[in-house]
């Protein structure tokens, strides 16, 4: 068997009972390094915690190398863990795909993930539209697809998740020309990059899928013991200071709901101007008025 595995958002004591079990039967564990990290657990204390032998598996391992995960695993069992829940990320139903494909026997334990524990800033997860990622800008790769998509979902009256860039296992170009496997530090967006990076792009599209002063909250942390919320406009988040990561952002839209933002009052330094700013950005995204179609009194 197959086992993906989600393994929570923090503690290595947030995976289930159910997934722990099917860990301790399997003879190969690999946990995906990649998409996320569990913020308040080594590997050493995963694997003491599971009695097992765990390997990470980057992005190469996952992609290029899947037949070394998916080797026998008819005839024995085989976990893949995933941070978060397995299908909190794009990636994982490739390798399921794959799994498939061989008639390989496959089950998937659920765990908590970003994409519903963001509910407690207070936003209701019915009111999300698309999710997107915003990745770190280099001096030549500045990619904006994902604007179209905050447009979309606000023109809908839809909060936006951002889930921001994490680099855990990255070469250098220099490196990586040079066939030399050196990796550097990993690296986290932070609550400011994101928000200059937003800013930047509104700047050369100039289309006003959200402006400088649209209401946002700053997510760190989620499911931790230190796990914060920071409400206040773009242009102001992009001076705030995220603290370790790891980050999300919620864009809110147009239809946010009273309750709403009583809950996000808690997290802003001033409420009067924190309520203005959602009232003139829900003024200002206000869909035209309804026009009724006109009689044909012929
Ligand atoms: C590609 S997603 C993977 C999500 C994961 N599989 C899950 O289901 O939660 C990784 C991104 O989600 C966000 N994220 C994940 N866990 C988070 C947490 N505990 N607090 C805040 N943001 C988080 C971060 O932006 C991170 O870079």
């Amino acid at each position: 068997m197959l086992y993906f595995i989600g393994l929570g958002l923090s503690y290595e004591t947030d995976i289930t009972v159910r997934g722990l079990n099917a860990i301790r039967n399997c003879s190969r564990v690999y946990l995906e390094h990649y998409t996320s990290i569990l913020m308040t657990a080594s590997l050493e204390e995963l694997e003491e915690f599971y009695g097992k032998k765990v390997t990470l598996a980057d992005r190469e391992l996952v992609e290029s190398g899947a037949e070394e995960i998916l080797r026998d695993a008819d005839k024995e069992d085989v976990a893949f863990l995933v941070v978060g829940d397995v299908f909190g990320a794009t990636t994982h139903t490739d390798l399921v795909l794959r799994a498939k494909q061989r008639n390989l026997p496959v089950e998937v334990i659920h765990n908590a993930s970003v994409m519903n524990a963001v509910g407690s800033c207070g936003l209701q997860l019915y009111n999300f539209g698309q999710t997107i990622s915003m990745v770190f800008f280099t001096d030549s790769w500045r990619p904006d697809s994902w604007y179209d998509k905050i447009w979309e979902n606000r023109k809908i009256g839809l909060h936006t998740l951002v889930l921001l860039d994490i680099k855990v296992k990255e070469q250098s170009i220099e490196n990586m020309a040079r066939g030399r496997l050196i990796y550097e530090p990993p690296r986290y967006m932070t609550i400011a990059q994101c928000c200059e990076q937003l800013l930047e792009i509104e700047e050369t599209r100039e289309t006003k899928a959200y402006t400088p002063d649209t209401p946002c909250v700053a997510i760190s942390r989620l499911g931790s013991a230190s796990q914060s919320f920071k409400a206040g406009t773009i242009d102001e988040l992009a001076q705030y200071d995220s603290g370790e990561p790891l980050h999300s952002l919620v864009i809110l839209g147009r239809q946010t709901h009273e309750l709403e933002i009583e809950y996000l009052l808690e997290f802003c330094d001033n409420r009067e101007k924190f309520k203005q700013d959602v009232i003139n950005d829900q003024e200002y995204f206000k869909p035209a008025a309804w026009v009724p179609p006109q009689e044909d009194d012929e």
